[in-house]
């Protein structure tokens, strides 16, 4: 059992205020991480650690507290505890922390937040952890792969069952079996490598080389770092160049070299907060000599889409902050018109741990209406002529061909002309999906 006097680990402190954050506050893990780690003074190796015990404890924690549950012998556990426990289990099962440095450091976690009372608790209940590796934990939690497939990667992959129904039946139709899911539910439990995006015109994918990223492949304008800090990187820091995921810019090309008919001048991206699109757009835009409009509803965001877009060339891009659904434009003003719709962000997983649990069936229904409002406003916008692409960081059906069908068979006005799903086990990218459609002229 852990020392008693023995100061506890502050990458693990840290840690465990992440899921407390998480648990009690409904924070998001990837927006508090920094603040813990600034107040606990982590950086480098000691940072690193933090990260992957918070965001894998989070993320993986259905098939944890399955594995908990199961080396319990009372059933009753404080929230409290069961956090050490999940942060004991993931370095037990996940990462290469020996036994018994992932049991003892446990033990005093407990003592120096909750007391001594769940010490001997965390102590037996890791203890009995640590006799199985995951697989052997998986075969002993999970339903069984043969009659229940879904049941058993919702537990062996850690998602929730109907998570795993919706993307069964997304890919269903691509070329999607249960190997296939199993593929894309492991890709979703491995954090994402940084993605830049080179804004052409401000930074060249050459520069970002020599600061140590490789291309990609699908955007001109993307590299991969390796590891480090990107705001290390000096275009990052400048604002030249951002972090963006590649399935992102894609969308954002996708708008921007869809073939319009006639003029093209006047571009909209009308859901736009935080602004990584619009900027990669503003750049694109201020190249062809056409002018980007960024719409958002929320203020804040559209605060954080107008500091996105401080490098944009003088008088290439204009920030509103309104509603896409009510616009204050005359319809027809535009050629080109991004709705990178609010969605359940199910494709996107990877880098939010703990989204997939906060999610909920209802959600999904109450967006598909909004999501329907906004793509019919996006079609009212552009002119006759123009492309409208209605993209989500989601593959659920739902929200993206189901929404696409449902605005196309009341308009008698508007073609698909091109449509891709993106994959973050095929494609390295989030699972982006993209329509584009064109007013007739
Ligand atoms: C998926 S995010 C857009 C991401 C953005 N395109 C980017 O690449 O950074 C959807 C955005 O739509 C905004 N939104 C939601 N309802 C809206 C509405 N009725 N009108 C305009 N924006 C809205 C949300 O606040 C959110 O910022």
């Amino acid at each position: 059992m852990g020392d008693r006097r023995r100061p506890v680990d502050k990458a693990r402190r840290a840690a465990l205020d992440v899921l407390t954050a998480v648990r009690t506050d409904d924070a998001y893990a990837n927006l508090v991480l920094p603040q813990v780690l600034r107040k606990h003074g982590l950086t480098g190796r000691d940072a690193a650690l933090a990260t992957e015990l918070s965001s894998g404890a989070i993320r993986m924690h259905g098939l944890y507290d399955a594995v908990i549950d199961a080396s319990l012998t009372k059933p009753r556990l404080q929230p409290e505890v069961r956090d050490v426990l999940r942060l004991g289990t993931h370095q037990l099962l996940s990462m290469r922390v020996p036994d018994h440095a992932a049991i003892s450091t446990s033990v005093d976690l407990v003592r120096a937040t909750v007391g001594q009372g769940p010490a001997g608790l965390v102590n037996a209940v890791l203890r009995s952890i640590s006799r199985r590796d995951l697989a052997g934990w998986v075969e002993e939690v999970a339903p069984d792969r043969v009659e229940d497939p879904h049941g058993h990667l919702a537990v062996a992959r850690s998602h929730p069952r109907w998570v795993v129904e919706e993307l069964a039946q997304a890919l269903t139709g691509t070329l999607g079996d249960d190997d296939e899911l199993d593929a894309l539910l492991e890709a979703d439990n491995a954090p994402p490598r940084v993605t830049l995006v080179a804004r052409p015109g401000q930074a060249s994918v050459e520069e970002l080389e020599e600061a140590g990223g490789t291309r990609t492949g699908r955007s001109p304008y993307a590299v991969t770092l390796a590891g480090g800090d990107p705001s290390g990187v000096p275009a990052v820091a400048e604002g030249r160049a951002g972090v963006q995921d590649e399935g992102s810019q894609v969308v954002a090309l996708a708008l921007a070299d869809a073939p319009v008919e006639g003029r093209d001048e006047r571009w909209l991206d009308l859901c736009a907060g935080p602004g990584g699109k619009a900027a990669l757009l503003a750049a694109l835009a201020a190249q062809r000599g056409a002018v980007l409009v960024a719409n958002e509803r929320q203020p804040h965001r559209a605060a954080l889409v107008a500091s996105a877009l401080r490098r944009a060339p003088e008088g290439s891009a204009h920030v509103l902050a309104g509603d896409g659904m009510r616009p204050a434009w005359v319809p027809g003003t535009f050629d080109r018109v991004l709705v990178d719709a609010p969605c359940s962000g199910l494709g996107a997983l990877r880098r939010r741990p703990e989204s997939r649990w906060r999610r909920t069936p209802q959600d999904v229904e109450e967006l598909v209406g909004i999501q329907q409002v906004l793509l019919d406003s996006a079609l009212e916008s552009v002119r006759p002529g123009g492309v409208v692409v209605y993209a989500t960081c989601s593959p659920v059906v739902a929200e993206t061909s189901d929404v696409v069908r449902a605005v196309l068979d009341r308009r008698d006005d508007t073609d698909e002309v091109d449509r891709f799903q993106l994959w973050p086990h095929r494609d390295g990218t989030d699972a982006m999906f993209a329509a584009t459609l064109r007013r007739r002229a």
